[in-house]
């Protein structure tokens, strides 16, 4: 347990930076699981003077106490004024807040995280709901699509096709050791905006900032990745500022075998426990790369699976307002890939799980439309085999109003990445059928949502639960305020992730998501659902982030492939306990 603790633990007291100048200080070693894992290049400099107010992981820029600025080296190198880290944090956000445009107040993000990476921590967990459309969905789409023009300084890892046979070198170049959690992404569906290539990059940083601030994982065990097969995207291409391989993708088994180079690597660099999420991958390659590593690696796919599980938690919670078991509810969705699919899948494995029936029959509850139509028996022989499942016997239905008074839904879900595509006529279908109906616009960023919440309020004469991938702000409609839900995998990847590091979890099992959901939508108060409210406030992301942990934890131990013995006795308390803080330490 002491050595679990401290992997996770972040020594908040007091870190001994008392180094000669230039001084080198391996700041690794107890934190490696192996032996193997401590074998790099190079040694990591934990600096003095000038160095230390340029290394981010330290830097406390005008908050270095007066004994702090002699024992370090910073006499006259910063100005008089000893400052706290609140008074530093209440400046940059009145500065972020004087900033008009979105992109300049991410931009002004992440130049504070490549400065002083506990403020910016800080200012992102105090003021999560502020800050969460910046670093995260929509602002980060449109950071990915002009990441070309903003990009100032690499962040992350970027394994591209030149790198094939080298990537094991590659990994070894990243300047930490103890990573626990990789995001990757090969660029090719980034959120609702299509292939954006290399410049994907902005997503896996914007996961991992809330990895840590949402889910308390130490910074420096989190690495960000983008591999870099080439784009298929004809501007980006063209564009003179791109910063990817100009090639049109690669693909079949070309792509396979610099994947399966990666996948191989990380394990032998990171070992078992190393958790790797999938994230914004096309379809055509997310499903099959889940299923061939799932058995053999610590992998999650974000986006089909926790998205199934924010979704699920949402719609356990709704039942209190929409009434009824989850079983007596009829599912439609706009969208049969990655999030639709998945989600659709998950809402069939619970209703199994309560009901004793087998998911062959609870999927029947559940029917799809994908840009063809309404997934149907007819179309079997031409679709994707995740399709498959859900091709129940039905006349075809060409569009979603069809399909709407055809299958009579009581839940409505997009995830077809297509803006305003629940429009007056099917949110008023919806309403029309039922007293309370949910629906979910889940599509990202903002453009892609399939309705906005004023939409789905106004057309329903508010009586739409609504729940959206990117936010809305809230609406008042007829004197009375509504306020839309975020159905966003940000509630779930954080926890669930953290959940498996702290158990030393090597496999990722589907009652582990079913955890996670349940673990969610307990956090939704009697207060909240007076609101119109299915999910908790982001305010309180860390606890409700703990909560998930223990549950996927526990789900873990009774599974048998949690490896962190013996088991804590309190989950929660001990996911608390292994959180990161950005507080400031005090340097001897
Ligand atoms: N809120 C959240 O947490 C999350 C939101 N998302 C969002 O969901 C969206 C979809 O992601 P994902 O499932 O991975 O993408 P996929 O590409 O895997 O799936 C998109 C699906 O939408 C269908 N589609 C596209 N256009 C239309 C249309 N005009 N009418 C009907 N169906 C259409 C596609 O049909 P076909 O198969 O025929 O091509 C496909 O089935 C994205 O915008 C993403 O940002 C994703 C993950 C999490
Ligand atoms: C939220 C997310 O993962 C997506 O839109 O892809
Ligand atoms: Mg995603």
């Amino acid at each position: 347990m002491e050595s679990a603790l401290k992997e996770q633990r972040d020594g908040e007291s007091v870190v001994d930076l008392s180094t000669p100048v230039g001084g080198v200080e391996d700041v690794y070693g107890e934190d490696c699981a192996t032996e193997d894992q401590c074998i790099t290049p190079w040694t990591i400099a934990v600096s003095s003077g000038y160095n230390l107010l340029r290394d981010p992981r330290y830097n406390k820029g005008l908050a270095f106490t007066e004994r702090e600025r002699d024992a370090h080296y910073l006499r006259g190198l910063l100005p008089p004024v000893i400052s706290t880290q609140e008074l530093q944090e209440k400046k940059l956000m009145q500065s972020i807040r004087q900033y008009d445009v979105p992109l300049h107040k991410y931009v002004a993000m992440m130049e504070l995280e490549e400065r002083n990476e506990r403020l910016f921590y800080k200012l992102l967990i105090d003021n999560v709901e502020e800050l969460l459309p910046i670093v995260y969905t929509p602002t980060v789409g449109e950071a990915c699509q002009k990441y070309g023009s903003i990009f100032k300084r690499p962040q992350g890892l970027y394994i591209s096709l030149k790198e094939k046979g080298r990537i094991l070198e590659v990994l070894k170049n990243w300047p930490e050791r103890s990573i626990q959690v990789i995001v990757v992404t090969d660029g090719e569906r980034i959120l609702g905006l299509g292939d954006l290539g290399c410049q994907g990059m902005g997503i896996p940083v914007g996961k991992l900032a809330l990895y840590t601030a949402l889910g308390g994982v130490r910074p420096s065990a989190c690495l960000p990745i983008t591999i870099d097969v080439g784009t298929n995207n004809e501007k980006l291409l063209n564009d003179e500022f791109y910063i990817g391989l100009r090639q049109k993708r690669a693909t079949g088994q070309e792509y396979y075998d610099l994947l399966h180079e990666f996948m191989t690597a990380v394990k032998q660099n990171y070992g078992e426990k190393i958790l790797v999420q999938f994230e914004d991958f096309a379809n055509h390659n997310a499903f099959e790369l889940l299923a061939k590593y799932r058995t053999t690696h610590l992998v999650f796919n974000d986006d089909i699976q926790g998205t199934a599980s924010v979704v699920l938690a949402g719609l356990i919670a709704s039942l209190k307002l929409l009434g009824g078991a989850l079983c007596d509810h009829t599912f439609l969705f706009l969208g049969a890939g990655e999030a639709g699919t998945g989600i659709a899948e998950l809402i069939a494995l619970e209703i199994s799980k309560k009901t004793n029936a087998p998911v062959e029959e609870t999927r029947k509850r559940i029917w799809l439309v994908d840009s063809k139509g309404l997934i149907v028996s007819g179309r079997k022989e031409t679709l994707q085999s995740f399709k498959k499942p859900w091709a129940h016997e039905h006349e075809p239905v060409n569009n979603l109003l069809d399909a709407v008074k055809a299958v009579k839904p009581t839940v409505l879900i997009g995830t077809s990445g297509v803006g305003r595509t629940f429009t007056k006529e099917v949110v008023e279908a919806m309403a029309s059928m039922n007293e309370r109906p949910l629906i979910m616009a889940l599509s990202n960023p903002t453009s892609q949502a399939e309705c906005t919440a004023e939409e789905a309020y106004t057309w329903s004469e508010g009586r739409a639960v609504f729940a959206s991938g990117s936010p809305f702000p809230s609406f008042e409609y007829n004197e009375k305020l509504y306020i839309p839900g975020q159905a966003n995998n940000c509630y779930i990847f954080p926890g669930f992730g953290f959940g498996l590091v702290m158990s030393g979890t090597i496999r990722v099992h589907d009652d582990m998501l079913l955890a996670a959901s349940e673990a969610l939508a307990s956090q939704v108060t009697e207060e909240h659902y007076a609101k119109g409210m299915i999910y908790p406030p982001f305010a309180d992301i860390r606890k409700i982030s703990a909560h998930i942990a223990a549950s996927v934890a526990a789900k873990a131990y009774e599974l048998g492939v949690a490896t962190r013995l013996p088991r804590p006795a309190d989950l929660v308390k001990y996911a608390e306990s292994c959180m990161y803080t950005p507080n400031y330490r005090s340097y001897r």
